[in-house]
C-alpha cells in the first residue's frame, strides 16, 4: 500500500500562527519521518514563506485565486506561494466557498504554476463535480462535522465511500482524502479501509496540548 497523506490545514488558529506555524510544522516533519507517513501542512498566507524556509516539509496554501499577474489587490497568485514554497493549494475549503467558475479558474492557476491541487467538497455530487475538472485531489467533507470531533469516517461512513465510488467512475486518476473531525488513528485507519487515500484535517491536531503526541497517536493504526 502506498502512504497515506495527511494534510494539516492550520485554519486560521491561534496555535498554527506566526512561530506556531513553525513548530507545528516540526512535530509533523518528525512524525513522519518516525513512521514513513507523508504530511504536509497548510498554513496562513502570510506564513507559508516562514515554514517553508525553515522546515524541510510540503506546504499547502489555504486558498488561491485564479488570477494572474497585474490588478488583482487582495488575490492570491499561484506564482507568489510557488515563490514562497509552497507546492499545493486548497482549493474552495468550507471556509472559503468559492463558485463553480472561480474553482475551474484556481484548479488552472494551479496547473499553471505547478501546485499539486486539493477541491475540498461537502457532498457526494459535489465531489463527483470537482472529479470532472480533474484536480490530484478532491477531499470531501461534511460541514457540520468540521471542528466538531466527531469524525466523518464513523458518523458519514456512506459520503466517503459513496465520493470514492463517484470519483472511480468519473476520473480514476483523481485521490479522495476526507475530513471533518478526524483526530485520531481509528479515525485516519477507518478512512483508509473506506478507500480514501488520506485525510485533511486541522483541530484535533493544531489545538491539541501536544501536537506531536496527537499526530503519532493518529498514525499509530497505520
Ligand atoms: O481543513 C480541515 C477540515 O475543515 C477539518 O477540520 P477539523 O479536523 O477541525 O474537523
Amino acid at each position: 500500500m502506498n502512504s497515506p497523506f495527511i494534510l494539516l490545514n492550520y485554519k486560521t488558529y491561534a496555535q498554527g500562527t506566526g512561530k506556531g506555524a513553525v513548530e507545528i510544522a516540526k512535530a509533523c516533519k518528525a512524525v513522519s519521518e518516525e513512521s514513513g507517513i507523508k504530511i504536509a501542512v497548510a498554513p496562513q498566507l502570510p506564513d507559508i514563506y516562514r515554514v517553508a524556509s525553515e522546515v524541510e516539509l510540503p506546504v499547502f496554501s489555504q486558498h488561491l485565486d485564479g488570477i494572474g499577474a497585474g490588478s488583482f489587490t487582495g488575490h492570491v497568485f499561484g506564482k507568489c506561494i510557488k515563490e514562497a514554497g509552497a507546492v499545493g493549494t486548497l482549493i474552495n475549503h468550507s471556509e472559503r466557498r468559492l463558485t463553480l467558475a472561480e474553482i475551474e479558474a484556481s484548479l488552472k492557476a494551479a496547473k499553471e504554476f505547478g501546485l499539486r491541487s486539493v477541491i475540498c467538497t461537502n457532498n457526494v455530487p459535489t465531489t463527483a463535480a470537482a472529479a470532472a475538472l480533474g484536480p490530484d485531489y478532491v477531499a470531501i467533507e461534511p460541514p457540520e462535522l468540521i471542528g466538531s470531533g466527531i469524525p466523518v469516517s464513523k458518523a458519514d461512513p456512506e459520503v466517503v465511500s459513496g465520493s470514492v465510488e463517484a470519483v472511480a467512475k468519473i476520473n480514476p486518476d483523481v485521490k479522495v482524502l476526507c475530513g471533518a473531525g478526524i483526530s485520531k488513528g481509528e479515525d485516519l485507519r477507518a478512512a483508509l479501509d473506506l478507500g480514501s487515500v488520506g485525510v485533511l484535517l486541522a483541530s484535533g491536531i493544531v489545538k491539541a496540548r501536544d501536537p506531536k503526541a496527537a499526530l503519532e497517536e493518529l498514525v499509530s493504526l497505520i
